[in-house]
């Protein structure tokens, strides 16, 4: 990121991370968001786990060896790494880079354990979203009528969803999700209000001292 001054942006990015048990519906909701809002980026992650039909290399993840992991890990090119069922899955780090020095916001769908790692490095520009399901037999529902995974992969990640629940504790906002619709409207919500944070609105310094009022003349 760039010490000078001049290439400082008028205000500063947020990094906006949503992590949930398997099948919760946080890639649903992040599409969603990042189709509604052409000033939020995408992080999209490196993965060794196979790619899904309907996804796409470079648009949902780029799907990499994991020897092609290993040497982006090794060569220091991911912000942050963790094994998740069985893949790796790493967040690259330029784009983050170039994102915040422009100011720029970005939107991460990432494990507790990356949402943990973004929040350590970049403090003040991590709002995490913790989103929960309705209840265990809906979340059961939503991840077999996904229609993406054989059984055991499925069984994996059920098993797997007490582990993630666990760390909602660390998030600034929890949303159970009900609806779409109704999901999406807080989150647009959440990203406007972190938008109107003060420290992220570095351009009202200017603005603020050329706010005196015009002298009275009588
Ligand atoms: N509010 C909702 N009501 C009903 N179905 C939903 C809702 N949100 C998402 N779904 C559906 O649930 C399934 C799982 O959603 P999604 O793939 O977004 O979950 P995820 O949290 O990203 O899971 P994973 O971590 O496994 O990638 C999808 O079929 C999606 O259409
Ligand atoms: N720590 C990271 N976790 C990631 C990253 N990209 C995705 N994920 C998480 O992995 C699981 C499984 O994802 P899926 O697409 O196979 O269903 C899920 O919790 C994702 O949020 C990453 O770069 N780093």
């Amino acid at each position: 990121m760039s010490s000078d001054p001049i290439a400082t942006p008028d205000r500063r990015g947020l990094c906006l991370i949503l992590s949930s048990p398997s099948g919760a519906g946080k890639t649903t909701l992040a599409r969603l968001l990042l189709a509604s809002d052409a000033s939020l980026g995408h992080s999209v992650s490196v993965t060794t786990r196979p790619s899904r039909a309907q996804e796409a290399d470079g648009v949902d993840y780029y799907f990499v060896t994991r020897d092609r992991f290993e040497a982006m890990r090794d060569a220091g090119e991911l912000l942050e790494w963790a094994e998740v069922f069985g893949n790796f899955y790493g967040t690259p780090a330029e784009p983050v880079k170039a994102a915040l020095a422009e100011g720029r916001d970005m939107l991460f769908d990432v494990d507790w354990q990356g949402a943990s790692s973004i929040a350590a490095l970049l403090p003040e520009d991590a709002v995490r979203v913790f989103i929960l399901p309705p209840s265990g037999e809906e979340l059961s529902r939503r991840i077999y009528s996904r229609g993406t995974d054989p059984e055991h992969v499925i069984e994996a990640r059920l098993e797997g969803a007490e582990a993630e629940i666990s760390h909602w504790g660390d998030y600034d906002y929890v949303l159970v999700n009900r609806n779409v619709e109704d999901s999406l409207a807080v989150l647009k919500g959440i990203v406007t209000a972190e938008r109107h944070r003060r420290h992220r609105q570095v351009g009202l310094r200017t603005l603020i001292a050329h706010l005196a009022p015009p002298s009275r003349t009588r």
